[in-house]
C-alpha cells in the first residue's frame, strides 16, 4: 500500500468509492493469518479449521435400522397380503448378531442396531401383528432396503469431512465427535483493537457534562467482535487531541492485528483520525459510497489493519458489518463468501431512496401474501438512531443509483442474524 495524504485519496471529491469496490480493495489486502492451535472440541465453537478434517472411519460405521421394527429377508414377502415370519433373535443398538437369516425368520431389531447378516430390509413395528409361538404377520410388499441407513451414507472412511477455512458451528462440531476427534487444529484468533474518539463521550460511572453523551459504539462494536470470535481488546476513549489519538492509534498498532476507531472521520474541525492515520500509519482510502457510512477511512498502521469507522451510532455498525467483518473473517482464516449473505424479499410499502449511495436502512421482515416473505422500515432512518437497529431484523440493500421503491417490488435484504455465523 502507497502512503497517500488525506487530500487526494480515492473517493475525497466525489460520494465515495462503491461498496463492492470497498470491499473488494479492503479484502485484497487481508491475508489469512499466520499462526494454528489445538483446542479441545468444547472450545472450538467459532474457530475457524487450520487443518482438512479427514474421516478415519465410515459414518455410520455399518448398515443399520432406521426404524424400531423387525429385520426381514424381502423375498419372504409376497407381493401381496400379508406372511408370517418366525422371530429368532433381537438386537438393539450397540449389539450385533453374526449368524445370517434362514428363510422365513425375522430378527426384533432396534433403530442404529446392525442390519442381520440375510435381512435387506425392516419393517416397523407399528406395521406388524404379533402371532403365535413367537411369530409375526408382516403385510407385503416389503422392498430392499426399506429402512436401512447404510454405512458410510454421511462420510465415507477417507473422505474430506470438513475443509479448511470452514467456521465451526455446533454441526461442525458434531461432526468432529462423530469422527471421534478430541480436539482440532484451528486458525489463531486475531487481536482486534478498538476505541472510541470524541471529546463528547462519557463511559458508565461518569455524569455526561454539558454536550456530553454515553459511549454507545465502543460497546456496540466490542459486543460484534466477541460474538464474532476474536480477542477483542478495549482501547478505552480518546479525546479529540491529534496527538493522543496518534499514540493511542500507534500503540494498538503495535500489538493488534487490527485497530478500529469510530468518530472523529469527517470534516469537522475536531475529525483527526485522518491526519492521525496519515502520520501514524497509511491511508488507502477513504469514504465509501453507502448510507449510513460514508466517512470511512481504511488503511494501515505498521502490520495491522486500520479502519476508521464513522462516529454516528448506526454508520458504525453498518459500515462494521459490510466492511470490517468480511476482511477480519479472511483475517480469521475463513475461506469462501465472505459479504453478508442477502436475499430478494417484496418491499410491503414505499421506501424513501435518493440516488447517489448505496442504502443499508433498517426493516423488519413478515409473512405476506401467499406464502411470501416481505419487507417493511423500521420508521425513521436516522444514522444516530440505534433504536433502528434494535427494531430491525435485516438490512434493506437499495443500490447507489435507485430512486424510491414502491410497494410490491421486489428488494434485496441481508438478514441480521439466523443466515450468518
Ligand atoms: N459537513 C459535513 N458534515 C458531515 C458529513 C459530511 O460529509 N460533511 N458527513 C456526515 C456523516 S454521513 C457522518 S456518518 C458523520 C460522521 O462523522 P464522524 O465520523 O466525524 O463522527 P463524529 O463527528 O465524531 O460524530 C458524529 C456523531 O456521532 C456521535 N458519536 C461519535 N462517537 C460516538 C460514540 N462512541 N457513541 C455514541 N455516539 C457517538 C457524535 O456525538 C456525533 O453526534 O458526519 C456527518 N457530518
Ligand atoms: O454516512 Mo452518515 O453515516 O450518513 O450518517
Amino acid at each position: 500500500m502507497t502512503r497517500q495524504a488525506t487530500q487526494g485519496v480515492a473517493g475525497h471529491d466525489g460520494p465515495g468509492l462503491a461498496v463492492a469496490e470497498a470491499r473488494r480493495r479492503i479484502l485484497d489486502e487481508v491475508a489469512p493469518l499466520i499462526g494454528q492451535e489445538r483446542v479441545a472440541l468444547a472450545a472450538a465453537l467459532g474457530r475457524v479449521l487450520a487443518e482438512n478434517v479427514h474421516a478415519p472411519l465410515d459414518v455410520p460405521g455399518a448398515d443399520n435400522a432406521a426404524m424400531d421394527g423387525y429385520a426381514v429377508r424381502s423375498v419372504d414377502l409376497p407381493e401381496n397380503g400379508p406372511g408370517t415370519l418366525r422371530v429368532v433373535d433381537r438386537v438393539l443398538a450397540g449389539a450385533a448378531r453374526r449368524d445370517p437369516l434362514a428363510a422365513g425368520e425375522c430378527v426384533r431389531i432396534m433403530t442404529g442396531a446392525p442390519i442381520p447378516p440375510g435381512a435387506d430390509a425392516v419393517v416397523m413395528q407399528e406395521r406388524v401383528e404379533d402371532g403365535d409361538d413367537g411369530q409375526v404377520r408382516i403385510p407385503g410388499p416389503v422392498a430392499a432396503g426399506e429402512n436401512i441407513r447404510r454405512a458410510g451414507e454421511d462420510l465415507a472412511a477417507g473422505s474430506v469431512a470438513l475443509a479448511a477455512g470452514r467456521r465451526l458451528r455446533p454441526q461442525e462440531v458434531g461432526v468432529l465427535g462423530s469422527l471421534g476427534r478430541p480436539e482440532v487444529t484451528v486458525h489463531r484468533r486475531p487481536v482486534v483493537a478498538f476505541l472510541s474518539t470524541g471529546d463528547e463521550l462519557c463511559s458508565p460511572g461518569q455524569t455526561p457534562g454539558p454536550g456530553q453523551i454515553y459511549d454507545s459504539n465502543r460497546h456496540l462494536i466490542g459486543a460484534a467482535l466477541r460474538r464474532l470470535g476474536v480477542d477483542a481488546v478495549d482501547g478505552g476513549v480518546i479525546g479529540d487531541d491529534l496527538g493522543a489519538l496518534k499514540a493511542a492509534i500507534s500503540e494498538a498498532g503495535s500489538y493488534a492485528d487490527a485497530v478500529i476507531t469510530t468518530g472523529g472521520v469527517s470534516v469537522g474541525e475536531a475529525d483527526t483520525v485522518k491526519e492521525a492515520l496519515a502520520c501514524a500509519g497509511d491511508i488507502a482510502f477513504w469514504r465509501v459510497a453507502m448510507r449510513p457510512g460514508r466517512p470511512l477511512a481504511f488503511g494501515r498502521v505498521g502490520p495491522a489493519l486500520f479502519f476508521g469507522l464513522p462516529g454516528n451510532p448506526v454508520s458504525a455498525a453498518a459500515t462494521f458489518y459490510q466492511l470490517v467483518q468480511p476482511a477480519l473473517r479472511r483475517l480469521m482464516g475463513e475461506a469462501g463468501t465472505l459479504q453478508p449473505a442477502q436475499l430478494p424479499v417484496i418491499a410491503a410499502e414505499r421506501l424513501r431512496k435518493r440516488p447517489g449511495r448505496m442504502e443499508f436502512q433498517r426493516g423488519i421482515l413478515e409473512p405476506g401474501a401467499d406464502g411470501t416473505v416481505q419487507v417493511r422500515s423500521t420508521g425513521a432512518q436516522g444514522s444516530g438512531m440505534l433504536t433502528s437497529l434494535v427494531h430491525a431484523d435485516c438490512l434493506i440493500v437499495l443500490d447507489a443509483e435507485r430512486g424510491d421503491v414502491a410497494p410490491g417490488e421486489t428488494v434485496q435484504v441481508q438478514p441480521l442474524e439466523g443466515l450468518q455465523r
